[in-house]
């Protein structure tokens, strides 16, 4: 479903996403990184947000910067930042959105998406007095309305409740089991290690590894869990900066 080779995005001098290559098929993928790791400048290349540099990118068969319309058709992208509009109400968002994709037979489409995401009863309430929960629901509800292929969902679970995460992962396996593909970020590795078929990690715009969840966990021992496969992956800003740990305690020791 994705097909990234020496993908690569530069400003200025900094590179953010360095000669990137990985493969996705029909799985739940999770993209996980430190801060500025690159994770969401991947993700906006690939939604045909932000022009790579170099390399390419196909989605669905198609390239994202020569048929940047055709992967617009079949993908759907839920940022991180609010993405529905508070002053409507939760129906007429999701109407707004499958009118601007021409969806046939819109009406009965945008009944069934909210209720998929358990918003029916509240579909005629303004989103300014939905919780978070029920907000990131409906922008599921949104991105669905088109049905696309692939979904991109950038850190879906940041800043719910325990019971907010739960539902969003039940949608978000319902929508794979009904042969959606999900490339998500996220900062939450113990949701990844139980929700994700795969994961990658990336490191200053670099993949450091990728692999099943249990793969990665199991070539580390037999207690860890992915926080270690991440801990040994990604370097500290103290090893970023050249020190080792012990250089860096006698430093604060010295102060
Ligand atoms: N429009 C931009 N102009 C300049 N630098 C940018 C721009 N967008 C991203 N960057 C830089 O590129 C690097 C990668 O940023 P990116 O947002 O992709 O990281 P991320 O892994 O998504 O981080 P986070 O987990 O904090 O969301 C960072 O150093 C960031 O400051």
């Amino acid at each position: 479903m994705i097909e990234i080779r020496k993908l690569s995005r530069s400003f200025g001098n900094l590179i953010a996403v360095d000669n990137l290559d990985l493969s996705v098929g029909n799985e739940i993928f999770g993209l996980l990184g430190p801060n500025g790791a690159g994770k969401s400048t991947t993700v906006m290349m690939l939604t045909t947000l932000l022009k790579p540099s170099s390399g390419t990118a196909r989605v669905c068969g198609y390239d994202v910067e020569r048929d940047s319309k055709k992967v617009r058709s079949k993908i759907s992208y839920v940022p991180q930042d609010m993405a529905v509009d508070r002053k409507l109400t939760g129906r007429e968002n999701v109407q707004l959105y499958a009118k601007l994709y021409g969806v046939p037979d819109r009406n009965s489409k945008v009944e069934e998406v909210l209720e998929m995401m358990g918003l029916s009863d509240r579909a005629s309430d303004l989103v300014a007095t939905y919780s978070g929960g029920m907000r990131r629901r409906l922008e599921l509800a949104q991105a669905l309305v088109h049905e696309p292929e692939v979904l991109f969902l950038d850190e879906p679970t940041l800043g719910l409740d325990v019971s907010g995460r739960k539902k969003i992962w039940e949608h978000i396996r319902m929508l794979k089991a009904e042969g959606m593909t999900i490339f998500m970020t996220t900062h939450y590795l113990e949701e990844a290690e139980k929700y994700c078929n795969r994961v990658a990690i990336i490191d200053k715009g670099r993949i450091a590894v990728v692999g099943t969840p249990e793969n990665l966990i199991s070539s580390i021992g037999e207690d860890a869990s992915l926080n270690d496969v991440f801990l040994e992956n990604v370097k500290t800003p103290e090893e970023q900066a050249g020190f080792n740990s012990t250089q860096f305690r006698n430093l604060l020791r010295r102060r």
